[in-house]
């Protein structure tokens, strides 16, 4: 068996927006940076921890972890929706986790966005190139399991995947503080509240009215005219510290307002890296290889990719 992590920030801005050409260069480096480390490693099987914007995941059922045995993209911001190639380790993943405590669903028919999508799409070109088990955490939609619970999420689905005879990449998507105009609940007009509580299957028309008003609160953002919370690079650099640290533990001592107040709404994508680190950790001591970050306005995002793999 071996693990190996790849953790970065995903912006459907990056791909369906119009970021200047020196920052898109910059990042398609760093991203690159890890697709080099992932072609080296060659993973037989990826594991996805990634959240969902409303699209998969609604208010009338939110469970905080889920873990696909079938998947599909819902096609936001022009993402792929190529059915993901589920393989039978995905039961048995749930199997595991379900067992170790930690309280997953399971999904049948997981519909994901551009945050599980994206980094399959940049690593892999395809999402159906790999072998690909799907897991969920709930990174928008308040209120928010305790990031112990999240840690205790990862290091069960780590247990499990160390068992393997095969070379396995983690991955987590999202964060790192960032504030894009999605809906909350305790603020929504009608039609996001409906949006929140179901919205599964919008028409064209409400899709691409969503997806303009991120594309133009990000134009905003980036001319400092945009009414959504500023990007915290001091909150950013001091969590990659603790993900380069090994010492995951310390991921229990983030509290979910404290989060929000500091780096914005969309900060608890970061519960991903927590995952993927987490599973990254029952391998034993492992070193990051690789690490990029720049705030980023044009991207409504602290853009981070990381690399790492145990120590050997
Ligand atoms: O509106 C959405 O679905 C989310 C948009 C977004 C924008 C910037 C960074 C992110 O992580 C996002 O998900
Ligand atoms: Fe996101």
């Amino acid at each position: 068996m071996s693990l190996a992590l790849v953790c970065m920030s995903h912006s459907p801005l990056f791909s369906a927006g119009e970021p200047p050409d020196e920052i898109r260069a910059d990042v398609e480096a760093a991203v690159s940076v890890a697709r080099e480390f992932v072609d080296e490693y060659d993973p037989e099987l990826v594991v996805a921890f990634a959240p969902d914007h409303y699209n998969g995941f609604f208010y009338e059922l939110m469970p905080q972890f889920c873990i696909g045995l079938a998947a599909c993209g819902v096609g936001d911001f022009g993402s792929d929706t190529t059915p993901y190639r589920v393989p039978a380790e995905a039961a048995e993943l749930a199997e595991a986790v379900i067992t170790a405590g930690v309280d997953a669903s399971v999904s049948l028919q997981m519909q994901v966005d551009h945050g599980a999508v994206q980094p399959l799409e940049l690593l892999f070109g395809s999402v159906a190139a790999k072998p690909v088990i799907p897991v969920f955490v709930n990174s928008v939609a308040p209120p928010f399991a305790p990031m112990q619970r999240v840690r205790l999420l990862g290091e069960a689905a780590g247990r499990y995947l160390t068992t393997l005879d095969k070379r396995v990449l983690l991955i987590g998507s999202g964060g790192l503080s960032h504030d894009p105009p999605v809906p909350q609940l305790n603020t929504a007009t009608e039609q996001q509240r409906a949006l929140l509580l179901n919205g599964r299957n919008p028409s064209p028309e409400v899709r691409a009215q969503r997806e303009q008003r991120v594309k133009a609160a990000a134009v905003a953002f980036a001319a400092g005219e945009a009414d959504i919370q500023d990007l915290n690079p001091e909150w950013d650099r001091a969590f990659l510290q603790v993900c380069a640290s090994g010492v995951t533990r310390r991921f229990d001592d983030y509290r979910a307002a404290d989060m929000t107040e500091a780096a914005g709404h969309s900060v608890h994508e970061v519960r991903t890296w927590v995952a993927a680190y987490s599973a990254l950790s029952t391998a034993g001591a492992y070193r990051v290889t690789s690490s990029y970050y720049r705030p980023i306005l044009e991207l409504i995002a602290g853009f981070a990719v990381t690399t790492a793999r145990p120590v050997t």
